[in-house]
């Protein structure tokens, strides 16, 4: 019996009805599979998971002691997990495609789900936005969902006659085989640069976990975009060709889309690009060159999944960016202000770089780093953060369990004449107040999020609330 298909049998009746890996929200009838976690083995909650009604545990290794219920030992538990979850919530959606990289995925998946609603295509894009549709959005936890969140919310959107998804592939979900029991339809790499170090021991294992996506998760004859303008593309190239897959590569030195020119006008840009040998012209109604790389990718995984060319060359002038994604939130005293989910070094030398042209008089930047992540990227930001902007304002960015102070001293410590303003309301604030004619405000690092986590706990806390009410309080 599959899950939701009828009633649940009571503890023992001995029909599978369907499965979890956390033992806590075991059911009468599910199968428990006990993960490796980071922190712990589900191997521990096994008789937890038996008293809560588990009929029997998926394992890598087979716990001590008789639970009562049969044990299945297998290679990779994750991987099995993740199988397992796309089967249990069948019907899925029929065209899967998904981005990884370390920018732009949030943006790319978006993109796409906005071409295939442009082409009449009932679509839905999955990732750190939560699971967006034509006119709903849900928020999650994760980047990529666990495998069971992820395919019973698939098998709902199907249910809601959406046959089109777009998923970002996190290096994380990536890693712990989130995805796998996925056979997409297409799949993009947009660029590679320093991130979440503190999970993946340097960047060959960070790059490996990436190129997961291309070697093991692509349908037979897929097809593979890639960015072939950022400097790590060889090895994702290399992994599309060793997969078979049509290699669709995109950017100035794209063979499928090639990027002939880019001209700003006013906060958006004109883009003049070949595809395949026929010239199209478009205006971009979002700035930063990188956008048009992204909008490019999201144009290629479109056409894999089947839309026609002039539909979604005709939707990329109709792109709206996705929530805090380099986006004007207002003005004040003739200045501009932007908040941007940079969070990483080079996503922050990026929007600092992308708004300095728009700056006629001084630039400003206010962000700080996140607790409990990689320490290594603070002084780095902290350094492009000053090399990049003329003010700079160093504050909080969910401390999470790390002592605050300790935390805005390491960013500090890269960022020669920067200001700290421990409190992110008031170094919002007192930056939105500074502002002369011409200037330019970057609020970096939250994009979208609604809160601040200080210790354990989620404060409400919005850059575009601050902002709003900086400029009209
Ligand atoms: C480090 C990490 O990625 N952890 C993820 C991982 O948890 P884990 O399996 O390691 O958990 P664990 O606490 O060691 O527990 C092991 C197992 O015991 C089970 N358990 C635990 C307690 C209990 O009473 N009973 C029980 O059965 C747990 O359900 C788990 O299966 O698997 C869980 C289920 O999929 C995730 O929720 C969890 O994400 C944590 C919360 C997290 O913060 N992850 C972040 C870092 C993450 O994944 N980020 C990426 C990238 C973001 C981006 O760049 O945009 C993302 O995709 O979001
Ligand atoms: N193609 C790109 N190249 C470089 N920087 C980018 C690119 N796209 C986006 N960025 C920067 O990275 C930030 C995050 O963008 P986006 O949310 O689209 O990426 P992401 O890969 O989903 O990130 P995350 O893993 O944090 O969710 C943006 O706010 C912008 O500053
Ligand atoms: N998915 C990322 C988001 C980081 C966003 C930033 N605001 C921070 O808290 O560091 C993470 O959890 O590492
Ligand atoms: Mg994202």
């Amino acid at each position: 019996m599959l899950e939701g298909s009828g009633a649940r049998p009571k503890k023992g009746l001995g029909a599978v009805f369907g499965l979890n890996s956390d033992s806590r929200r075991i059911e009468p009838g599910d199968i428990f599979f006990a993960l490796p976690g980071a922190k712990v083995h589900g191997n521990q909650f096994v008789s937890d998971a038996v008293d809560r009604g588990a009929l029997a545990v998926v394992t890598d290794t087979a716990p001590p002691g008789d639970p009562g219920v049969p044990i299945i030992v297998v290679k990779d538990v994750r991987a099995a997990y993740a199988r397992a979850a796309s089967r249990v919530f069948e019907p899925q959606p029929e065209i899967q495609v998904a981005v990884t990289g370390t920018n732009g995925k949030t943006s790319v998946a978006s993109f796409v789900r906005q071409i295939w609603e442009h082409a009449g295509i009932a679509g839905a894009s999955i990732g750190t936005l939560g699971i967006e549709t034509a006119n709903r959005r849900i928020e999650g936890a994760l980047t990529t969902p666990d495998s069971r969140t992820l395919h019973q919310a698939m098998r709902a959107l199907k249910a809601q006659g959406i046959d089109h998804v777009a998923l970002e592939a996190s290096s994380h979900g990536l890693d712990q085989h989130r995805l796998d029991g996925i056979h997409f339809e297409a799949v993009a790499f947009t660029n590679l640069s320093r991130d979440h170090l503190d999970y993946h021991a340097d960047m060959d294992e960070y790059r490996n976990a990436k190129l997961r996506l291309f070697t093991d998760l692509l349908v037979d004859g897929g097809a593979a975009v890639v960015n072939v303008d950022d400097p790590e593309h060889e090895q994702f190239m290399f992994a599309a060709l060793s997969a078979s897959a049509t290699l669709l590569t995109v950017g100035r030195e794209g063979a499928y889309i090639e990027i002939l020119s880019i001209e700003p006008e006013g906060y958006g840009q004109r883009v003049e690009i070949r595809h395949i040998g026929e010239k199209v012209s478009f205006h971009l109604q979002i700035p930063g060159e990188f956008q048009v790389s992204n909008a490019l990718v999201a144009a290629a995984l479109a056409m894999s999944s089947g839309v026609d060319k002039t539909d979604a060359f005709a939707a990329l002038s109709q792109l709206v960016g996705a929530r805090g994604r380099l986006e004007l939130v207002g003005e004040y005293n003739g200045a501009a202000i932007f908040v941007d989910y940079s969070h990483k070094p080079e996503a922050l030398r990026m929007a600092l770089s992308t708004l300095r042209p728009y700056a006629k008089n001084k630039l400003s930047v206010v962000f700080g780093c996140g607790g409990d992540r990689d320490k290594g990227k603070r002084p780095q930001m902290g350094e492009i953060a000053s090399d990049l902007a003329d003010v700079v304002i160093v504050t909080d960015d969910n401390p999470r369990t790390e002592e605050a102070a300790s935390i805005r001293a390491e960013v500090l410590a890269g960022a020669k004449g920067a200001r700290e303003i421990a409190d992110r309301k008031v170094a919002i604030r007192e930056s939105v107040r500074a502002l002369q004619p011409g200037d330019v405000l970057l609020v970096a690092g939250k994009g979208h999020e609604t809160y601040q986590i200080i210790g354990t706990t989620k404060h409400h806390f919005s850059d575009h609330e601050e902002v709003l009410a900086a400029i009209n309080t």
